[in-house]
């Protein structure tokens, strides 16, 4: 065959590995190779196409954003610009290769000697949005999908605090695009919602915020906290920038978050030196980010270059290493939980990531071990993004061809802590420990939870040093922590005279904690944080709690009959009962402060948000209410009393109609409130 039969060849079994692979990425989220091999196959047909012109096909994903048409259910939306993609830097070099053929490519344009500006802004690994605002009103949200046609996704966008639904001062027409992400805290606490709840947990916090975006039910979008950076404008009508510096400012003065870290550089020296120092800092953002985007800052000059294929040629994207590398999964070992639920974790082959040694790794549950079938002795490919905790995501490519691999891993039959025979209840996601009150890894678990931020929140109190304190024997229950002294502290290794004189002044400020903290850190099984606020909202002290049917239990809202049942069951334990009085003796909160819930004008009455109010956040929406007495709730149903509907009110306003609920907007919520 001839060179250019080769040629081709190859780029036609490129085109269709591509295509397969970016099938897996974008439709399915279960990609099976790291994002540096896709780019290296990617630069593989782009060297071929560039060689040989001819060899371009309108299907490549040279020339195609994102590979693939959208699939869902949602409405298609053609944008009125399209949405391109970024071509990589992946070294220095290739960042000032990039500037020489920006020069080059003007050059022929008879520009010659451009001076370049450089905005160098935070890739953030989320997906990308577009904003459509008419007379300043937010009129369409959409996604990215092939970058000519997306999916509209308004519903879910106006869930996002951080999206303004309407502007000051705006111009007739704009187009705002930006990233929709997960931040990392919030990424880890969802996927161990779902690990606690036997649901699947998501890769990564770009899955998570694609797969919430793209749902139907935006009650599920309202539920998972989104946020969002701007990072560019579309098309516009009565606005325009001469530089792209300057349309940033313009949308920060306009409400929209723009990231704080951009900067303009001067020359490429510059931003290298940029982008390697946030090569470094990386893992200290509360987000991830998989690089950083260089953009021409010059309009004119953006407009002079152009697009080539899928990708502006004013801008690059310089990738960071990847986050991800394959190792071998030595073995599996199980931590034991609040409950005595045995979490499963992978010791691993110790393997760099992102600039940290990875020994150990996240597994979550039995059946995410069994859904991503890890064996002992596997290859397997782990993450780390940030400071989140790393993970197994699946066994490396071509492991599961392989016909000598252990069984799957199962969970100990006697505690790994305490000795204790395990048990799995019937339909329970967690094989337990049931040695509640001997258990030291059940204890060590209670009185971290105990301590940490959002529940007892005492400062200089690490999970190391709860173990400490628990070995020495120095505390045996969360009580004894209010009977510890400066002197006895800094006997402790670890500790010197400050630190414990800090410690104990945190312990006792620890007395201030609201009643409903208190509750939730009492670590009973069903009572989270919410839970604990409503608890202490309904019986306002623990006394009437104590004394509480489980029917009465369960005229709390978000508590349901099975849970009553539980947490009453908890309640009438002796130990329990022990454990509150010994804190309530030290004087630790046990009653809830201020008037009770029924002092102001709506006391009694239940309200539901839907849609965007003109004036009010949803925030101070609900903080009005509940300041004059009322409930917020989050479903419609016969007990409530006001739905209050702003702009794109969904399906909640349907059901209020349905079923006969009285509606208001933003002006009848005032007069209801009585200008509180
Ligand atoms: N592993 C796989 O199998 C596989 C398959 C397909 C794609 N991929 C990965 O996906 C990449 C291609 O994805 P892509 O087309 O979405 O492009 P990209 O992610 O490389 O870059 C474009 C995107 O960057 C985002 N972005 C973040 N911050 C931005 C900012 N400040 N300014 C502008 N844009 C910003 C936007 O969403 C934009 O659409 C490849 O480089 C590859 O790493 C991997
Ligand atoms: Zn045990």
């Amino acid at each position: 065959m001839s060179r250019r039969g080769d040629r081709a060849a190859r780029a036609a079994e490129l085109r269709a590995e591509l295509q397969d692979h970016a099938e897996r990425y974008y439709v399915h989220d279960d990609p099976v190779i790291g994002d540096d091999e896709y780019d290296a196959l990617y630069g593989e047909l782009k060297a071929l196409e560039e060689a040989d012109p001819s060899l371009v096909t309108a299907d490549s994903p040279t020339q195609r954003v994102g590979g693939l048409a959208p699939v869902s259910r949602l409405e298609k939306v053609t944008h009125a610009q399209p949405m391109l993609s970024l071509a990589n830097a992946r070294s220095e070099e290739e960042l000032r290769d990039w500037v020489q053929r920006m020069r080059n490519h003007l050059a022929r344009e008879g520009i010659e000697d451009p001076v370049f500006r450089f905005v160098c802004e935070p890739k953030i690994d989320g997906l990308a949005i577009s904003l459509l605002y008419r007379d300043g009103g937010l009129e369409r949200g959409a996604t990215r999908g092939d970058g000519t046609v997306g999916e509209d996704v308004t519903h879910n966008l106006r869930t996002i605090a951080a999206i303004p639904a309407r502007l000051e001062d705006a111009p007739p027409l704009l187009e705002v695009r930006g990233e929709v992400y997960m931040a990392l805290t919030d990424f880890q606490a969802l996927n161990e919602r779902r690990a606690e709840a036997g649901e699947s947990t998501f890769m990564n916090p770009r899955n998570a915020a694609a797969g919430t975006i793209r749902q139907l039910d935006p009650n599920l979008a309202a539920q998972r906290p989104l946020s969002m950076w701007a990072y560019g404008v579309g098309v516009t009508e009565g606005v325009s920038f001469a530089r792209h510096s300057d349309a940033l400012a313009w949308l920060r003065e306009r409400g929209f978050p723009v990231n704080e870290d951009i900067v303009v550089r001067d020359g490429e020296d510059e931003v290298v030196a940029q982008c390697l120092g946030w090569q470094e800092r990386r893992g200290s953002l509360d987000f991830e980010i998989d690089g950083v985007v260089v953009k021409v800052d010059d309009a004119e000059l953006q407009r002079r270059l152009g697009v080539v294929g899928r990708d502006p040629r004013w801008a690059i994207a310089w990738k960071f290493p990847p986050t991800t590398k394959v190792t071998r999964l030595l073995r599996v070992d199980w931590n034991v939980g609040k409950f005595g639920d045995l979490h499963p974790f992978a010791v691993l082959e110790p393997v760099p990531v992102g600039g940290v040694t990875v020994k150990l790794a996240t597994l979550h549950n039995e059946e995410d071990l069994a859904r991503k079938d890890l064996r002992v002795g596997d290859e397997v490919i782990v993450l780390r993004a940030g400071d989140v905790i790393p993970q197994v995501v699946s066994p490396a490519p071509h492991v599961a061809e392989r016909t000598d691999r252990g069984p799957l891993p199962r969970p100990p039959e006697r505690c790994p802590d305490c000795g204790t025979r395990t048990v799995k209840p019937e339909g329970a996601v967690f094989t337990k420990c049931p040695n509640r009150k001997g258990c030291p890894g059940q204890q060590w678990q209670l009185t971290k939870h105990f301590v940490s931020r959002g529940a007892m929140d005492v400062e200089g109190l690490g999970e190391l040093q709860v173990q400490r304190l628990l070995d020495a024997g120095v505390i045996s229950s969360v009580a004894d922590l209010y009977d510890l002294t400066a002197e006895r502290i800094a006997q402790l290794e670890g500790y010197g005279e400050v630190s414990a004189r800090n410690l104990v002044a945190a312990i006792e400020r620890s007395k201030e904690v609201p009643f409903g903290r208190v509750l939730f850190a009492l670590g009973l099984e069903e009572v989270g944080f919410v839970t604990g606020r409503n608890l202490a909202q309904r019986f306002r002290s623990i006394d009437a709690l104590l004394e509480a049917t489980p029917d009465q239990i369960a005229q709390t809202p978000g508590i349901g009959e099975k849970m009553a049942a539980t947490i009453y069951e908890q309640l009438q334990d002796d130990d329990m009962r022990a454990l509150i009085a010994a804190l309530r003796a030290r004087g630790v909160r046990f009653e809830e402060e201020g008037p009770p819930p029924g002092d102001g004008p709506l006391s009694g009455r239940t309200f539901v948000l839907t849609g965007t109010l003109p004036e009010l956040t949803r925030e101070e929406a609900t903080a009005r209410i509940v300041a004059a007495g009322g409930r917020v709730t989050s479903s419609v149903s016969k007990k409530t009393d006001y739905v209050v509907a702003g702009d794109s009110p969904g399906s909640k306003l349907a059901k209020a109609e349905r079923l006969g609920v009285d509606v208001v907007d933003e002006n009848g919520l005032l007069a209801l409130l009585g200008g509180v």
